[in-house]
């Protein structure tokens, strides 16, 4: 399977519906502290606009909910895959994609048989709080050895000026949030990601 070198995350169908159109072929909702009834409509409404603009969605999460409404595509961390029934998730259909900080992690991830490996943070964020220290870019050569012949998607402080990098270590997607939702332009810098991940497409 091939993922997009361009893995936008956002928090809400708006985000969707407002960057998606843009272009962007592989998206994230990753909504937290949620009501199950807004996360349905959430969920249901990117569903939506992913469909009509040929874009890949990916639930973070809930993936009960992305089962029952129709979406192919589940990310889990490792918390949230010690949790989740994997055979269902599985003999509904939908693909899998697991998140991994350290060696352990890894191994997990990989026991569990998915679609693609994500590696953070592999710079700082201020995203979230996280006890693992920056990766940097070497670890994701190590981890491509790893993972092959699986994707592996690069997350974590990463903007337009770290793709070069990011690329260069073998990373196959390059994931982000606040480059681009908490920029003054989130579609002007949409379209920067588009442009220049296309050499990496
Ligand atoms: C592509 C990608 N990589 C990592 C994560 C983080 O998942 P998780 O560790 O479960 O943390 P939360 O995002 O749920 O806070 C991700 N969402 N996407
Ligand atoms: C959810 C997550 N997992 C590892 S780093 C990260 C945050 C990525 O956000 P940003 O691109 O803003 O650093
Ligand atoms: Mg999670």
């Amino acid at each position: 399977m091939k993922l997009d070198p361009f893995y936008l995350i956002v928090d809400s169908a708006a985000w969707i519906e407002r960057l998606v159109p843009l272009g962007v072929k592989l998206v994230q909702l990753r909504i937290k502290d949620r009501p199950e009834s807004d996360l349905r409509s959430e969920i249901r409404r990117a569903r939506g606009v992913c469909a009509a603009h040929g874009c890949q969605l990916i639930v973070n999460d809930y993936w009960q909910i992305a089962i029952e409404e129709g979406c192919d595509f589940v990310h889990l961390g490792q918390e949230d895959l010690a949790e989740a029934d994997v055979a269902a998730i599985r003999t509904a259909g939908l693909k899998l994609g697991l998140s991994t900080h350290d060696e352990a992690e890894l191994e997990t991830a990989l026991a569990a048989k998915p679609d693609y490996v994500a590696l953070g943070p592999i710079y700082p964020t201020i995203l979230k709080t996280m006890r693992w220290q920056p990766q940097g870019l070497s670890r994701i050569s190590a981890w491509r050895q790893r993972v092959r012949p699986l994707p592996l998607v690069a997350i974590g402080g990463l903007n337009t000026d770290r793709l070069e990098g990011v690329f260069a270590h073998r990373a196959d997607s390059a994931a982000v949030v606040t480059d681009i939702t908490m920029n003054a332009d989130p579609e002007g810098r949409t379209r920067e990601w588009i442009e220049k991940t296309a050499r990496w497409r």
